[in-house]
This record gives structure tokens, C-alpha cells and sequence, in this order.
């Protein structure tokens, strides 16, 4: 409930949290943890996830993105969006895993309908969506860009992407694996699942992860440029193209949204699933010492 509110408040430009700026024609309106700007291209914004220091998906994070992105779809003048980090080499670490350890079986279930809707909301947007991994982009980060229409990689061998749930102990969801099917076919899919492999960038473009690698300095005018081509094509026949080709997978979660959610609950709360995710951060944890 009381992320309905924030989100009814953060709707509203003028917000405490929600800030609009206009500065020589650039626009920008910034949440804590997402900051989308206006500025390049006509019709296009720029949108950057800020929630270090990895921008894994909190609740609040979820949030923030799922309404930054509503205000978009809702501003007429936009077009498309770039998906991009500000955190210095990640472009996002996924779900955040303590929103899925040590807590009760209501905060995962909210937890997953959040997760759900920023899914449904990016897989299936009007706009253009183009992302510019700029950083390691792990399972829920993945998950971002499977979203958008066309992905730029920066070549560095350290960033790696791809849905490496089963390396955790725990297992993507059928939607998850939906749009990795629909991405890079089901051979390579069912193998990737299994393993949960991190693809370098050279192998993520190999296998289709990505649709081009670009030295790391350059992602971003890429972007642009493959946003610039895009923009050329009427935006009713893209749209009714794109809807046609992903309709059938958003409406098979839309038709089972609660029982997804009761599955993940169930299954997260288990106590083998519990331990293999403290063994995970754990390991996350000694990395570092
Ligand atoms: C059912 C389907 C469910 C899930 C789908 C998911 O998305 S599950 C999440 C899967 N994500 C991962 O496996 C990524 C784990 N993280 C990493 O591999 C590295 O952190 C990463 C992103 C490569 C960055 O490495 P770096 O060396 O730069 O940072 P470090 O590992 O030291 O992490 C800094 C602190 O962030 C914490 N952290 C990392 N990832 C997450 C996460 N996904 N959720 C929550 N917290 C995360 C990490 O533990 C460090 O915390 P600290 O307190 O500073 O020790």
C-alpha cells in the first residue's frame, strides 16, 4: 500500500521525489534511483538506472523504473528510449537478492508482482527501446535489455550478460525463458538456462544475446545512431509489428500473473532455495575479502 502511494506521488511532476528541470531544451526528471533525460534526437529519452552500487532491482528501484517508464509511454512527444547505467562498469545486477533472502512469503509476493510489471511494461512498450550495456548485466539485468528492440554491448571482457539463475540455486521463471527462446532459439536457450552462462560480449554476440559490440566509449553514440534508424519507420507499423511478435508471450504471464506469483513465493521461501542463496551472497561476500 504504501508503494501505491509513492507511486501515485511520483506520477505527479512536482513531486518531492519525482523533479522535472528544464535547462536550454533538455528535459530531464530524476526519481532517486532513475534519471531519464530528454535531449539528443527529437522524441527520444535517455533513461539511467542510479542505484548503486551495482542498480540492483530493489522494490523501490522496480518502482521507480516501472513509473518513469508510464510517464514516458504517456508523453506523446517520445518516441524512444535509450536504457542505460550511471554506475561505473554495471549495468545491473539483476534482482536484488535481499529482497528474495530472509524476508516473509507477502514481501516476496509483492516483491514478484513488481518484478512482473516492470517486465510487462518494458517488454510490451510502444516505444522504441534500445539498450546501452554499458556493464555487467547478469539475469534480472539481462532480463532489461532482452526487453528492448536492439542491444549495443561495450566491448570489455570483464562485462558479461546473461540469465545465470540456475548458477544461484534458483530457476528463471517460464517468461524469463520465454524471451530468451525468442531471442536466441531454443537450443541455445536450453543450454544457457541450464549452465547459466555469462556470455562475454563476443559471445553474447555470437549467439544473438546482443545484436552488436562496440568499443566502450562508443555505446552510447551507437545507441543514438541505431535510434536514429528506427525513428525512421512509422511508428503505427512498427508498433502493430512488434505487438504481433511478442503479444503471445506477454499474454501467457498476463493470463497466470497470480499463480506466477504464488510459484515464486512458494519456491523462494523454501528453505533449500533459502540456504543455496545465502551460500551465493556468502560467496559474493568473500570475492571482495
Ligand atoms: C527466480 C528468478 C530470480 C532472479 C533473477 C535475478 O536477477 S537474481 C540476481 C542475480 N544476480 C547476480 O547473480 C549478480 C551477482 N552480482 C555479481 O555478480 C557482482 O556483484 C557484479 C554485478 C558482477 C558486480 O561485481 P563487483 O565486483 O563490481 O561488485 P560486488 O560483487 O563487490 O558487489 C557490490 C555489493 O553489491 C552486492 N550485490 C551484488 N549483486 C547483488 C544483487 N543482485 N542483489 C543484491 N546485492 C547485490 C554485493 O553483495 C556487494 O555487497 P556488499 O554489502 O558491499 O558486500
Amino acid at each position: 500500500m504504501a508503494l501505491a502511494a509513492a507511486r501515485r506521488l511520483l506520477l505527479h511532476a512536482g513531486s518531492r521525489l519525482g523533479r522535472r528541470e528544464a535547462v536550454d531544451g533538455a528535459r530531464r526528471f530524476a526519481n532517486k534511483r532513475v534519471l531519464v533525460e530528454t535531449e539528443g534526437p527529437a522524441g527520444v529519452a535517455v533513461m539511467k538506472l542510479r542505484n548503486p552500487p551495482v542498480n540492483s532491482l530493489s522494490l523501490e528501484c522496480l518502482t521507480e523504473f516501472t513509473i518513469s517508464l508510464e510517464k514516458l509511454e504517456n508523453d506523446k512527444s517520445i518516441r524512444g528510449v535509450i536504457l542505460t547505467s550511471e554506475c561505473p562498469g554495471i549495468f545491473s545486477a539483476g534482482l536484488d537478492l535481499l529482497e528474495m533472502y530472509g524476508r516473509n512469503p507477502a514481501h516476496y509476493a509483492e516483491y514478484w508482482k513488481n518484478v512482473q510489471e516492470l517486465w510487462l511494461r518494458l517488454y510490451t512498450s510502444n516505444m522504441i527501446l534500445v539498450s546501452a550495456i554499458n556493464g555487467a548485466s547478469p539475469a534480472g539485468g539481462c532480463l532489461l535489455a532482452l526487453c528492448c528492440d536492439y542491444r549495443v554491448m561495450a566491448d570489455n571482457p570483464k562485462y558479461t550478460i546473461g540469465l545465470n539463475e540456475s548458477l544461484l540455486g534458483i530457476v528463471a521463471p517460464f517468461w524469463f525463458k520465454d524471451m530468451y527462446v525468442n531471442t536466441i532459439g531454443h537450443r541455445e536457450a536450453e543450454r544457457a538456462l541450464q549452465l547459466g552462462t555469462l556470455f562475454s560480449p563476443a559471445e553474447a554476440l555470437k549467439v544473438g544475446v546482443v545484436d552488436e559490440v562496440v568499443p566502450e566509449d562508443q555505446v552510447h553514440s551507437k545507441a543514438r545512431s541505431v535510434m536514429t534508424k528506427w525513428l525512421a519507420i512509422p511508428d503505427h507499423s512498427r508498433q502493430l509489428t512488434k505487438n504481433m511478435m511478442r503479444k503471445a508471450t506477454a499474454d501467457s504471464l498476463i493470463k497466470q500473473r497470480e499463480a506466477d506469483i504464488q510459484n515464486f513465493t512458494s519456491f523462494i521461501s523454501k528453505d533449500s532455495i533459502q540456504k543455496s542463496l545465502h551460500m551465493y551472497l556468502e560467496k559474493l561476500k568473500q570475492k571482495k575479502g
